[in-house]
């Protein structure tokens, strides 16, 4: 009977010992103050190996602590600042270790094999048609039929089409690996190779620049942001994210916990929060840290142009009272092809978008819907996602696409 005691006894202690490791590991930020005004939570990651404290700084001050971030003066804090909150004492999480994501210079090279789907229909299929001895009229519209089942677009399907006619003596007598470079320089040269691809990060007048990311739900819009935050901190970058997304609050959990990993502050509103005042929370924080770049995610579950306008002209207005938005970036789905170009109207017509984000485009065959995208919308598309993983988001590089297009470079 003892034996069984003792042994129930153990159990028992095993189990609340279980749940206090998993209960430990789960909370990974610690929660700063509470703004009752603008129903805003301020997170921020612990530092990897913060040794115990019971002492804690200030909010204000500790918000500087994420990675890469300067040490806030004291003075920084603003009159509006939320009142401190007592904090409890660190608990080490020795097992928490900020990830560093690879710099974005190079990435699109490795990433370029994850556009097979694109490559097996469009790039070999031109070859083989190309490789042909004599070019009939068929094949020549074989190759258009090629270009426009991959999205490539009327346009610039033409514009292929009629320079490869006008070198068809030089095709006749190609070698494959000239064919190759002939029809990658086609490629590259419908793809804009001289449009201005910079993301607008940078600090301008003393203040961080802003990112604001738009598009419709679904379209990869949150696990873009906290890419995009990897991409910055890859880069030597300071960061404050901004979860302005207040529909889902999984989709503020979803960034935060992008943020977590890389030591990236993340600030998020109580759902159905005002998103615009999450959008101010963010930036403020930012230009109090002196961080380079604050990345605001904003909600795509607006169903009217109106509405859409509205909150997002909000946002903007409301943003630029701490620092100019320096980007707006459109994050649009590659596999919803010409509808995610109708789409992607809507947010034009309400927002001065400066760059496109093409996700996604590691499952599609339809690479070509670059081209047509940044004809259709007059913006460039300055990042493309090539996968779900952390660091699958790539600077646009039009020559480096179009080799991925074709094959045979890896
Ligand atoms: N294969 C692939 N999947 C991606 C890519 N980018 C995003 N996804 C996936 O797309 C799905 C939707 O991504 P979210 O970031 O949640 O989409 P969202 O637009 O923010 O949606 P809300 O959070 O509801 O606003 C997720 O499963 C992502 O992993 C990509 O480049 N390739």
């Amino acid at each position: 009977m003892e034996f069984v005691l003792i042994a129930i006894a153990i159990l028992l202690v095993a189990l609340v010992a279980g749940v206090g490791l998993l209960v430990g590991r789960g909370r990974r930020t610690t929660r700063l103050d509470d703004d009752a005004a603008s129903g805003t939570t301020l997170t921020r990651p612990r530092p990897p190996a913060a040794p115990p404290t019971v002492e804690q700084p200030p909010p204000a001050g500790a918000t500087a602590s994420g990675r890469g971030l300067a040490p806030a003066e004291p003075d920084a804090v603003t009159p509006e600042a939320p009142p401190e909150v007592e904090l409890p004492p660190a608990v080490p999480e020795p097992d928490l270790v900020f990830e560093t994501p690879p710099p974005s210079a190079g990435r699109l090279v490795r990433l370029r094999s994850r556009l097979a789907r694109s490559q097996s229909s469009l790039g070999r299929g031109l070859l083989t048609v190309l490789a042909r001895e004599r070019l009939t009229e068929d094949d020549w519209e074989e190759v258009e039929e090629t270009l426009l089942a991959a999205d490539v677009g009327v346009a610039a399907t033409t514009q292929i089409v009629d320079r490869l006619r006008t070198q068809a003596m030089v095709l006749a007598t190609a070698s494959p690996a000239d064919l190759r470079a002939l029809l990658v320089r086609e490629l590259t040269a419908v793809l804009g190779p001289d449009l201005d691809r910079t993301l607008g990060t940078d600090r301008r007048d003393g203040r961080p620049g802003v990112v604001l990311v738009v598009g419709v739900n679904g379209a990869g819009k949150t696990t873009t942001v906290g890419k995009i935050a990897r991409v910055l901190v890859g880069d030597g970058r300071s960061v404050v994210l901004g979860a302005a997304d207040t529909f889902r609050a999984a989709a503020a959990d979803q960034l935060e916990t992008w943020g977590e990993r890389v030591g990236v502050l993340t600030v998020r509103g109580r759902e159905g929060a005002d998103p615009a005042s999450v959008a101010f929370e963010a930036v403020r924080t930012g230009v109090e840290a002196e961080v380079d770049t604050v990345v605001v995610d904003t909600a795509g579950r607006l169903h009217t142009k109106s509405g859409l306008m509205d909150e997002l002209g909000k946002i903007k207005r409301v943003v630029e009272k701490q620092s100019p938005v320096t980007e707006t970036l459109l994050v649009l789905d590659a596999t919803t092809g010409q509808n995610g170009i109708v789409q992607a109207r809507v947010f034009t017509a309400a927002v001065d978008v400066t760059g496109v984000v093409l996700t996604k485009l590691d499952g599609t065959a339809r690479g070509g819907i670059v081209v047509s995208v940044q004809r259709e919308l007059g913006i460039p598309v300055k990042l493309i996602g090539l996968g779900e993983g952390a660091d699958d988001l790539a600077p646009f590089e039009p020559e480096v696409f179009a080799e991925g297009l074709v094959g045979g470079a890896d």
